[in-house]
């Protein structure tokens, strides 16, 4: 398992070992002692997640302003852009994002700290996303940032409007958003 820190360190993309054989591979999506090594600090998830979703369809820009969540993100089938944006005011790359392709074929992960907003849009014909969080569903506490928020410029990496929720349809501006102090 290899960890590496993006432009934003705190956001880890990690690539597993694959192991192939005749009957075809086997890799550890999670090890959490190598992964706590690699992140520096102890971390428990509560829950993981699954979603699916058509080609375009864009999920977030979401973060929970109380009981934030961690995330460890990973496609299992198709691909998608994956975007973390930096909340937290006093961290030296706040407001900035940082994305990364996540796919069935490159197999990575991602790590979104607390203190970050997440999405990802669809590159392929569909994709089966799978993840775990540090902390429980609070849609009471769930925020949502536009994703074509004009002081981000997130280039994400997909041609056209994308398709979105209701919810995502109304996001707020990132300096509109309340964040992490
Ligand atoms: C997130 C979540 C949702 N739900 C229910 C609530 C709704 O009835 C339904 C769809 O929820 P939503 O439209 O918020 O799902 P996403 O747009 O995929 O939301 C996620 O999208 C981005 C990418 C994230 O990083 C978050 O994990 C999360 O906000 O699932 C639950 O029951 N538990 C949950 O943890």
């Amino acid at each position: 398992m290899q960890i590496e820190a993006l432009e934003i360190n705190d956001v880890k993309l990690i690539t597993p070992q694959i192991f192939g054989d005749e009957r075809g591979f086997f890799l550890e999506s999670y090890n959490q002692k190598l992964f706590e090594e690699a992140i520096g600090y102890k971390v428990s998830f509560v829950q993981d997640n699954h979603s699916k979703s058509g080609k375009g369809v864009l999920r977030g820009l979401h973060y929970q302003i109380k009981n934030a969540q961690g995330k460890l993100v990973r496609v299992v089938k198709g691909e998608v852009f994956d975007v973390a944006v930096d909340l937290r005011r006093a961290s030296p790359t706040f407001g900035k994002w940082v994305g990364s392709i996540l796919s069935e074929k490159n197999k990575k992960s991602l790590w979104i700290p607390e203190g970050f907003a997440h999405g990802f849009v669809v590159l392929s014909e569909s994709a089966d996303f799978v993840y775990k969080t540090t902390n429980y569903y609070s849609p009471e506490y769930e925020r949502c940032i536009t994703w074509d928020d004009g002081e981000l410029q997130i280039n994400w990496q997909y041609e056209g409007i994308p398709i979105l929720s209701e919810k995502d349809k109304n996001g707020k501006k990132f300096k509109d958003s309340e964040i992490f102090d």
